[in-house]
């Protein structure tokens, strides 16, 4: 048997989902090739979307006419959004999902995707002629052609479980691992490395003592993931509970750290940093006598429940007995322990900003398998490589997306202009401009993009008009209404802030940090009309559009002054260095400085600028030979 198409996406999990729909819609004719069709888009680990920084991702793949967002919201059982205490730059929502329900709204969605095959079975060589990929083989001896493949292999290539001094060759519990497929890539001259994840044990809920922890219920309000007008919270909701680690049972995993593959020397790759196992707390923080553990719902109707916070890869009797150790687990009966695995990767700096390989023309990488730790990381590489190879085999110019355009462009830059040396996980940190990047507005940022390429729909481009013409009616108001003394001080004195001494715009009063549309509101009426009258034409979104009004009101200054900055970098990131120089030949250049750009071979003088080992006086160098 003999196949073709113009895409192929190999693994259906969360980068190969989001590939293979974006390129099925902007009209390749795509198949996704997966072992299991069953367990696609399985959520490894927690099943928890979103969270800090990775929930402006969603937005951003939502924005952009992907599904992850959907298809969370379609099977949230709770919802929250952290970090309210900071600022909306901050704000990240996150799910907790029905494990089975979010499988199988990913499979509908796909089984509907015109365009799109789904092909059940292992892909075991890649087949590459002229140093361009030209399709593959499986293995039941399938062979299949395409003008582009997108690799999404997930923790699946010689993937390795370890549980105690027990090993188990496997891409995830009870599924094989993948193997040749690393080395039939790597026969052409792409690197690989090994890396470490793991995941904690599942509790019966039968066995827990819930009056000995916290509840934690989740937020129903107007807040979701998708800016599509689809139903907040379709499922029964679910509460989460916390509790704490206790001495006693550290002194259990110490017990047990002897025959832990993290510290017998048996597991040497590098691990997730922000995700330690328990174990690596207890070692790491020797003085901390407990340490937070969550215990969330795996679905709407079973009784298993994932206990955050307690992933670990130590032998199973410890892990229970260190657990019957904190007391609301001392009756406990678990599903499953909890284990780590080793996987391979690629070097990502191997990759073009599209995620296509400089080494192998048409194929791209996407996912865990570039070095990042994440589901949401995973979907937004796979939306951009499946644009991409769509683009490749029709027409178009390069997709992009620039750091201050989006998470999913910071993320994608750091991994090819500075690589991984530990799994990357995505932080509002590692933006420089975060204010630019809210979840309330990856819409703004995205959409209008997405619906040029072809990939997001009218009726997606539709709201993010009405919505910004709402936000631009209550921003024109407040900028143009005049408050007087005598009618507002009343109400300013009531919500704690100075009384007006004269005449204002209502926006100045806006700006006080006290002052907020749900108090100040009733107070004006001229205002309270005006906003009914704007949130007319978004019936359902009428929070959404006074939420994104509210934030530009209240933060213009900051997003203005961002926004400035990032124009004055876009600069350096028009100079376009790309085949100009003889890297090695350039002697005023520092050695490392030369090794790493001919390594990388940046396209522009900003990407140059971030390489790791590229100083402030290299750059300078290059400026001069560039005549600036
Ligand atoms: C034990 C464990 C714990 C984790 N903990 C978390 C967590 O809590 N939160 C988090 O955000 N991330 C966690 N991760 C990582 C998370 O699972 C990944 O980041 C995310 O799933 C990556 O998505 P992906 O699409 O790159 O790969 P995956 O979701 O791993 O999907 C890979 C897909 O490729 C298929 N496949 C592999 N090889 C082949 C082949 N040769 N032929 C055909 N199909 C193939 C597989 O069947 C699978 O469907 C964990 C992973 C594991 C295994
Ligand atoms: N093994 C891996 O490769 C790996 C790597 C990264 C993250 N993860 C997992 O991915 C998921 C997301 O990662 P994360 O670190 O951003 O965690 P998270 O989204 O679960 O937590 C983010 C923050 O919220 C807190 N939090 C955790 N559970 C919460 C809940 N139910 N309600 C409210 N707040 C909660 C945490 O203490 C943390 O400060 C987690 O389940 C984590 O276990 C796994």
């Amino acid at each position: 048997m003999d196949f073709k198409y113009d895409v192929i996406v190999i693994g259906a999990g969360h980068a190969g989902c989001e590939a293979a729909v974006a390129a099925a819609n902007l009209g390749s004719k795509t198949c996704l090739i997966t072992m299991d069709m069953n367990k696609i888009a399985q959520i490894s680990c927690n099943p928890a979307v979103g969270g800090i920084a990775k929930g402006q991702i969603v937005r951003e793949i939502d924005a952009l006419g992907g599904q992850m967002g959907l298809v969370t919201d379609q099977t949230a059982i709770q919802f929250r959004i952290l970090n309210r205490s900071k600022g909306p730059a901050m704000w990240s929502p996150r799910a907790q999902c029905d494990r089975e329900k979010f499988i199988w709204a990913w499979r509908e969605k796909l089984d509907h995707t015109p365009n799109l095959h789904i092909w059940q079975d292992t892909v075991r060589e890649l087949l590459v002629e002229n140093g361009e990929v030209v399709g593959l083989i499986t293995l039941w001896g399938v062979t299949f052609h395409a003008k582009c493949v997108i690799m999404t292999a997930g923790t699946f290539l010689n993937g390795l479980m370890h549980i105690g001094r027990n090993q188990l060759p496997g891409g995830r519990m009870a599924e094989p691992a993948s193997y040749h497929l690393t080395e039939s890539i790597a026969r052409h001259g792409i690197t690989y490395g090994r890396m470490k994840t793991g995941t904690p044990a599942r509790v019966d809920k039968r066995s827990v003592n819930f009056d000995l922890m916290e509840n934690q219920a989740g937020e129903i309000d107007f807040h979701k993931f998708s800016f599509m007008n689809n139903k907040v919270r379709q499922l029964k909701q679910l509460d989460c509970w916390t509790c704490y680690t206790t001495e006693e049972s550290h002194q259990v995993l110490r017990s047990g750290l002897a025959d832990s593959p993290m510290y017998n020397g048996q597991i040497t790759s590098i691990g997730p940093r922000y995700c330690p196992s328990v174990e690596t707390k207890i070692v790491t923080f020797p003085d901390k006598n407990q340490h937070q553990l969550f215990l969330e719902p795996e679905g709407e109707t079973t009784n298993e429940l994932y206990l955050n916070g307690f992933s670990s890869s130590l032998p199973m009797d410890i892990q229970i007995a260190a657990l019957k150790k904190i007391p609301a687990f001392k009756d406990l009966v678990l599903y499953r322990p909890g284990y780590a695995i080793e996987y391979d990767y690629f070097d990502p700096t191997q990759l073009t900003h599209t995620l296509e390989s400089k080494i192998i023309k048409n194929l791209f990488f996407a996912g865990q398998m570039n070095g990042t730790t994440g589901y949401e990381e995973a979907g937004g590489q796979g939306l951009v490589a499946g644009v991409n190879a769509h683009i490749n085999c029709h027409g178009g110019q390069p997709f992009t997306l620039a750091r201050d355009e989006a998470y999913i462009g910071v993320l994608i830059d750091d991994l090819v202009i500075k690589g991984v040396d530990e799994p990357y996980r995505m932080f509002t940190s590692r933006a420089e401009y975060r204010i630019l990047l809210r979840m309330d507005d990856a819409d703004v940022r995205l959409t209008e993009r997405a619906y040029q390429l072809g990939l997001a729909t009218r009726e997606r481009y539709d709201l993010l008009k009405t919505k910004q013409e709402a936000v631009e009616q209550i921003i024109a108001f407040a900028q143009n209404y005049s408050m007087k003394p005598d009618l507002i001080n009343g109400a300013l004195e009531q919500i704690g802030t100075t009384p007006l001494r004269q005449g204002c715009k209502l926006i100045e009063i806006l700006n006080r940090p006290q002052v907020t549309f749900d108090n100040i509101t009733k107070h004006i009426p001229a205002f309270q009309e005006l906003l009914a009258k704007a949130t007319s034409a978004t019936p359902g979104r009428e929070e959404e559009v006074l939420e994104a009004a509210e934030i530009l009101l209240k933060y213009q200054g900051y997003i203005d002054r961002e926004r400035m900055i990032a124009e004055k970098l876009a600069r350096l990131e028009s100079i376009k260095i790309r085949g100009k120089f003889n890297y090695s030949s350039l002697q005023s250049l520092s050695i490392e400085a030369r090794q790493k750009l001919t390594q990388i071979d940046p396209e522009t003088i900003a990407q140059a600028s971030r390489i790791p080992g590229v100083s402030p006086s290299d750059i300078n160098v290059l400026l001069v030979l560039c005549g600036r």
